[in-house]
């Protein structure tokens, strides 16, 4: 399985009484693409932080503290350093917020991402970025201005390129396309989505928007993947 959670039960420490989530099972397989929707403030953003390692489970969890297991390996067992490296080098990320940096380009944002990734950074090679950059219909000469000087669609693909240029086995979406006008968003959902098939990279994508539903054959409730009035057990 690329994702295996067991008895994951979350609660913010300035509300230990209520449970964001409160997940008995949920398994995500190899190259499945699934699109998990639920209201805003359901526990998509915490969902995706406990996926990355980001958080951990809470401890009161129905039989201990919970199992979450990536890419076969329980993140909840490894130390700060084991996650920073498990994250760099197998898990990608394209956020709501880009967070990339404004003064410089897109091959230096995409090659800044490589940096943090041990051992695969000195197999990148700025014509990885090229490649990845065309494949995204980025024209090479934006490839050099600045990101503030490119469109909001432009810099978006952008932010798929840097999610993707670590080969990661693993990609997580929080919203990414929630400022994106109707044209741009799909556009970004196709070349996404063939992009993430053509890499046989498993995804994990949440939104609100269910009409983003149509790119995913697995659709996934957030209110059916976490129990908060009773719970269920893990098949
Ligand atoms: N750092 C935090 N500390 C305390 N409570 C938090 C924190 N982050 C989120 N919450 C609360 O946890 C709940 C779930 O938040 P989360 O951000 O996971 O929801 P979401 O489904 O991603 O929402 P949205 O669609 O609006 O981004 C909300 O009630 C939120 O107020």
């Amino acid at each position: 399985m690329s994702i295996s959670l067991k008895n994951v039960y979350f609660t913010y420490p300035d509300a230990p009484h209520r449970p964001v989530l409160n997940i008995p099972c949920w398994t995500v397989a190899p190259q499945e693409q699934v699109f998990v929707h639920g209201p805003s403030g359901g526990g998509k953003s915490t969902l995706l932080n406990l996926l990355s390692g980001m958080l951990v489970p809470s401890q009161e969890g129905q039989g201990g503290q919970g199992e979450v297991s990536i890419l076969g390996k329980r993140l909840d067992k490894m130390s700060q350093r084991q996650l920073d490296r498990f994250r760099a080098n197998h898990i990608g990320y394209v956020f709501q917020q880009l967070n990339l940096i404004p003064y410089l380009s897109s091959v230096e944002n995409i090659l800044l991402a490589t940096y943090f990734s041990a051992h695969k950074k000195a197999r990148v090679k700025s014509a990885d970025v090229e490649k990845l950059l065309t494949k995204l219909n980025i024209s090479p000469d934006d490839w050099s201005k600045q990101i503030a000087k490119l469109s909001t669609g432009q810099q978006q693909r952008v932010a798929i390129a840097r999610a993707l240029i670590n080969k990661p086995e693993l990609l997580i979406a929080d919203e990414p396309t929630s400022s994106l006008d109707q044209d741009n968003r799909d556009n970004f959902m196709s070349v996404l989505v063939s992009l993430v098939a053509e890499n046989k990279i498993t995804l994990v994508f949440v939104s609100h928007d269910k009409s983003l539903s149509r790119y995913f054959n697995r659709i996934d409730a957030l209110s059916d993947i976490s129990c908060l009035s009773g719970a269920r057990g893990c098949s």
